[in-house]
């Protein structure tokens, strides 16, 4: 059995519980839980067969083999650290964390000293899989475009300093609004919580994404719709993501590429690159 740890115990962390306790998966189990909330850690470890710890540094201290990061782009330095450094490997779901390329080279070089391993997964995105192959030729052109309900994206927007006002005139409007066009970098500083998939896919492309933020008010979906073009030719994709029912910035799809994540690591036979 893989034994697994979970890092924040949200939305991707119940999904993930809840799988590992079916038939779906069979040989890894979730055996401990922190949050920098302990009320929640311990409900989820009373819902599932779990234990829950008061600090990380008690978490680590089980008995685990992978621990899974899906807190907090902050959260991701001391926790991809510590949990390295402690022999585990580790799944980052915050992957915006990486946009720092200091430490995406910290990480790395830990990894191969410990001789342990850091996971990205694909997250709430389509085509991974290409790209990371295309990306072995010449990529030259790499956007994204998401768009959200504006509930998903209200904090964020408060936070980058729009009004109640503002916010509260694009759904009256009742029309996608692009609320964010630039970089990669500037996207994740901003959007922490909503764009961690346009890092991924400039991991996989090794090239920086343009990134588009679009709100839009007659959305039920997360969308997320891709355009890759290089020496393989173009790649475009699109998702139309269920939100999660715990938060609903975050797309179902992701914690499904965690949990595919761990079920492939826990198997003999693996499909897809
Ligand atoms: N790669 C991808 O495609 C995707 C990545 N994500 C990212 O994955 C992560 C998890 O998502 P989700 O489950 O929806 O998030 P949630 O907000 O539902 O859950 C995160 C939990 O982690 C806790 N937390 C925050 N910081 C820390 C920390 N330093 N140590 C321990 N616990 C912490 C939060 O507490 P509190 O609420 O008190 O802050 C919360 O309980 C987020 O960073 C999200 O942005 C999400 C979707 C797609
Ligand atoms: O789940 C999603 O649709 C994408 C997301 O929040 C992120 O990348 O941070």
């Amino acid at each position: 059995m893989l034994k697994i740890g979970i890092v924040g115990c949200g939305a991707i962390a119940s999904l993930i519980c809840k799988a590992l306790e079916t038939e779906r998966v069979k040989k890894a189990e979730v055996i401990s839980l922190y949050d920098t909330n302990y009320q929640k850690s311990s409900e989820l470890a009373r819902k599932t067969n779990s234990e829950s710890y008061e600090t990380l540094e008690g978490f680590l201290n089980s008995n685990i083999d992978l621990v899974v990061e899906c807190a907090s782009v902050n959260a991701v330095q001391d926790v991809a650290t510590k949990s390295l450094n402690s022999d585990k490997d580790v799944i980052i779901m915050s992957v915006g964390a990486l946009v720092d390329k200091e430490l995406f080279i910290k990480l790395r070089d830990l990894a191969e000293e410990n001789n342990k391993k850091v996971y990205v997964p694909s997250g709430a995105i389509a085509g991974i899989d290409a790209i990371k192959a295309g990306s072995l030729g010449h990529i030259e052109k790499v956007e994204l475009i998401t768009t959200k309900p504006v509930f998903g994206l209200v904090n964020a927007l408060l936070k980058n300093g729009m009004t109640e006002e503002e916010i509260s005139e694009i759904q009256e409007k009742g029309e996608p609004t692009v609320v964010f066009d630039g970089t990669v970098f500037d996207a994740i500083s901003k959007f922490p919580q909503n764009i961690n998939v346009s890092v991924v896919l400039s991991l996989a492309s090794k090239v920086p994404a343009n990134v588009k933020i679009v709100a839009d008010p007659t959305l039920s979906t997360n969308k997320h719709e891709i355009y890759v073009k290089g020496s393989i030719g173009t790649i475009k994709t699109c998702v139309e993501n269920n939100p999660c029912k715990d938060n609903p910035k975050t797309s179902a799809l992701a914690a499904y590429s965690v949990i595919l994540l761990i079920k492939d690591l826990s198997e003999p036979l693996r499909i897809g690159t």
